[in-house]
């Protein structure tokens, strides 16, 4: 990279749907706009499972990266020379299978939460990524908000004293009219069980980002503790958790998280009450829904004082104010490899694991269990979840 010349990643899209779509709109923001000089994004190429029609539908729906290649199959994007990054965007099922895929073909991955379905294949994706010197990421954007990073710092700097329990909630309401079934149709990934669905690793993993930003990151390094989880989920119809509340304990710092999701209610129905509440002898941090995309927090004093603090997403102006809060994590990686380091600080990957593992402990206590294709830990490349047949 030339002296003052922003570094450039170039990015391979394994997925065309709803997330990519969003993730992509905000790769193609302009840097400068929220105020980032150093870094810059290029979308290279885009795969589909499905067709590589439907690849090339996707630069018209992201309205950019007209140039792109386009490619119908996962194996043919990870060997593209001109890809730095493949942004892996499938279902939680798929994740395991599909970044080790990008791995093997020596792509730097940055892989959709939840990572894994199990900690077995987040040790496996972590120890393949050291093995072979890629860059290996989960996409848990929400670390890296401005808004996360403030309260990190508040917390670190003692704002609320000692801090003693975090609750977090991410629920939302999906009842059908009868309250028997949810919206969702029993194939879709939010709860089909052979998609790896449920409330626990779609939502849940947020609250637990909360917890662990908290609690366990913050914890001094010699002192780094993993939780110990108490969990209780109730079933839907499909066999994927509908409702899940995990506590977690870190009895070494006497530090207790909760965590809840629920695909039954909404975390708060009037936008009101915090989603999240961090707390200290020295008063709490709240942050308000949404959960994963936050955009305002207050700092509440033991005395009562209270402060609200406003962190909007800034949108580009050169593409009609679009700005969701996704190309922070994008500029991480970014950052990550022209500096020659393999995982990220704000999201380490040993934090990955325990989490993985937490959320595993988590449904195994619920009962909840997922189809022997998409637990195993290892690898296939010719597994239906790379080519597509699944
Ligand atoms: N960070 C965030 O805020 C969010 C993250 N997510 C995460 O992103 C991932 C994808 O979610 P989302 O984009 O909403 O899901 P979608 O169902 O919209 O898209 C998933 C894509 O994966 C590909 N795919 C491959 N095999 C299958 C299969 N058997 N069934 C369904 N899709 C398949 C398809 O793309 P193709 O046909 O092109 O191969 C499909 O379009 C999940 O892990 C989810 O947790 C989701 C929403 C928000
Ligand atoms: O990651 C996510 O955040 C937003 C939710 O609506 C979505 O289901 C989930 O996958």
């Amino acid at each position: 990279m030339a002296p003052g010349h922003p570094y450039t990643l170039k990015w391979g899209i394994m997925a065309t749907g709803g997330i990519a779509e969003t993730f992509c709109k905000d790769l193609l923001c302009n840097p400068e706009a929220r105020g980032v000089h150093d870094v810059r994004h290029e979308i290279v190429a885009v795969a589909s499972s499905s067709a590589v029609k439907r690849a090339a539908e996707f630069l018209q729906k992201i309205d950019g990266a007209f140039d792109a290649k386009t490619y119908g199959s996962y194996p043919e994007l990870v060997v593209d020379p001109d890809v730095d990054i493949v942004y892996v965007a499938t279902p939680h099922s798929h994740h395991f299978q599909n970044a080790m895929l990008a791995l093997e073909a020596g792509k730097h991955v940055l892989c959709e939460k939840a990572f894994t379905v199990n900690a077995a294949q987040a040790r496996r994706l972590v120890e393949t990524a050291k093995a072979k010197n890629l860059f290996l990421m989960e996409a848990v954007w929400t670390r890296y908000f401005p808004l996360s990073i403030k309260i990190r710092e508040l917390i670190a700097a003692g704002e609320i004293g000692t801090v003693f329990r975090t609750i977090g909630d991410l629920s939302i309401n999906v009842n059908a009219d009868d309250a028997k079934a949810l919206t969702f149709a029993d194939g879709h990934r939010m709860v089909n069980r052979d998609l790896a669905g449920g409330a626990t690793l779609d939502l849940g993993v947020y609250p637990l980002t909360w917890v662990f930003q908290t609690l366990y990151h913050l914890q001094p390094e010699q002192d780094k503790e993993a939780p110990t989880v108490m969990a209780s989920s109730t079933k839907y119809a499909t066999g994927a958790d509908e409702n899940t509340a995990i506590i977690c304990s870190f009895p070494g710092h006497g530090t207790l998280g909760i965590a809840s999701t629920t695909l039954r209610a909404d975390t708060d129905p009037e936008k009101l009450f915090p989603a999240v509440r961090i707390q200290g002898s020295g008063g709490e941090i709240q942050v308000f829904f949404p959960t994963y995309r936050p955009l305002k927090y207050r700092v509440v004093k033991r005395n009562g004082e209270a402060r609200t603090f406003d962190c909007p997403i800034p949108g580009d102006p050169a593409r009609n104010g679009w700005g969701h809060g996704m190309f922070w994590e994008a500029d991480e990686c970014a950052r990550c490899l022209r500096d020659g380091k393999l995982e990220s600080a704000t999201l380490p990957w040993r934090e990955s694991i325990v989490i993985m593992e937490t959320m595993e402990e988590a449904l195994k206590q619920g009962g909840i269990s997922y189809p022997g294709l998409i637990t195993t830990d290892v690898y296939d490349p010719k597994s239906p979840l790379n080519t597509g047949n699944q």
